[in-house]
């Protein structure tokens, strides 16, 4: 199957990231936002100065308005936040995923329906073809050319990952796609909640406990979603959590530590782990999983408890084995 040209819908930070990816791959590249002033932006100065401010886009890349279009180009990546995901693959129409390799990029659980991104993509166009990319990646790095290696998984991953593997950008091919989807959503919670233990000065030592205890409970989490716990080990699991976890380039980390402060949350961007922390917390609670840490960050988020509280609460839990 010919890989040579791609539409990646959703033109933010990580759209136009993994679009400058591709291009710097060899690949043509369609990058359709919801905007016409973007794409005249993206063609007449190769930009995107909302989402990626500073950064010149390489000129394989066209900016389209619409998605009307998508589907002429040998494969798709979605990039729009996992709430519109939906609506994009809608408004995209199924006949453009039909037989096609569609990349699942975004980083969260759908509300309400508790749904993964490739369980959007199959109810809504069951002939797509679905992969998953995750892992520790920043989007200004990626577009920047900064060295970034990722996680690509589905079926016969390895030709996907060589249409995206430049000299800075290295996806490693994996079949684990329930876990990678999950380890990339649950991260984002899990991020919020090693902010806020930063932002309300709990120590390095309490940091490193809660991630720690966070990477166990995803573990459980997982093994009962049906994905594997080895995948955790890898960039998708391990690395991304870290990442997320210890960085103030995270806008989960960022939202998590304005929480912890007690500070507003404006400005500081999309924080996926605000949506998907529900649906985790719906998804343990149904497998009778426990979840401690998942239910401390949806405590945090209702704004009705003190994190001393929430953190004297998860100290005076009964003390058990740690495996
Ligand atoms: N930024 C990063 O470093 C990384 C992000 N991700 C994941 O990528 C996903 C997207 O994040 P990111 O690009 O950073 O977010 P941004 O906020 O930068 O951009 C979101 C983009 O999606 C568009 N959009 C929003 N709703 C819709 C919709 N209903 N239909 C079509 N387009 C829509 C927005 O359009 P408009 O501009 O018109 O509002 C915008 O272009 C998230 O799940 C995130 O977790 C993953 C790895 C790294
Ligand atoms: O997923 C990311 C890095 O791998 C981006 O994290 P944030 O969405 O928290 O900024």
């Amino acid at each position: 199957m010919a890989l040579e040209t791609v539409s990646v819908i959703g033109a933010g930070a990580w759209g136009t990231a993994l679009a400058q990816a591709a291009a710097m791959a060899g690949r043509r590249v369609r990058l359709h936002g919801r905007s016409g002033d973007l794409a005249s932006e993206v063609n007449q100065f190769h930009t995107n100065e909302r989402h990626l401010p500073g950064q010149t886009l390489h000129p394989a890349i066209t900016g389209f308005a619409d998605c009307e279009r998508v589907a002429e180009a040998d494969f798709i990546i979605l990039a729009v936040p996992a709430q519109a995901s939906r609506e994009a693959i809608i408004q995209a129409g199924a006949d453009a995923f039909a037989g096609r390799p569609v990349i699942l990029s975004a980083k969260g659980l759908e509300h309400e329906t508790l749904l993964r991104q490739s369980e959007v993509l199959g109810q809504l166009a069951p002939q797509a073809q679905p992969y998953v990319l995750s892992g520790p990646s920043f989007a200004a790095d990626v577009a920047a050319g900064r060295p970034t290696a990722v996680t690509l998984a589905g079926r016969d991953a390895e030709p996907l990952a060589a249409a995206l593997a430049g000299p800075s950008f290295r996806p490693y091919a994996a079949d684990d796609i329930v876990g990678v989807e999950l380890a990339g959503s649950l991260k984002n919670v899990y991020a919020l909640g090693c902010g806020a233990v930063e932002g309300a000065d709990l120590g390095a030592s309490a940091r490193a406990a809660f991630l720690a205890r966070a990477y166990a409970e995803m573990a459980r989490l997982v093994e009962a979603l049906g994905g594997s716990p080895a995948t955790l080990t890898g960039l998708a699991g391990l690395g991304d959590l870290t990442l997320s976890c210890t960085s103030t380039q995270s806008r989960n980390y960022r939202t998590g530590l304005a929480l912890g402060r007690g500070l507003p949350l404006e400005g500081i961007g999309l924080a996926e782990g605000v949506a998907t922390a529900p649906v985790a917390r719906d998804l343990a609670r149904r497998l009778h999983i426990d979840a401690p840490l998942i239910e401390a960050v949806n405590l945090l988020l209702t704004g009705t408890t003190s994190i001393s509280s929430i953190v004297a609460g998860l100290m005076a839990r009964p003390l058990k084995r740690e495996t």
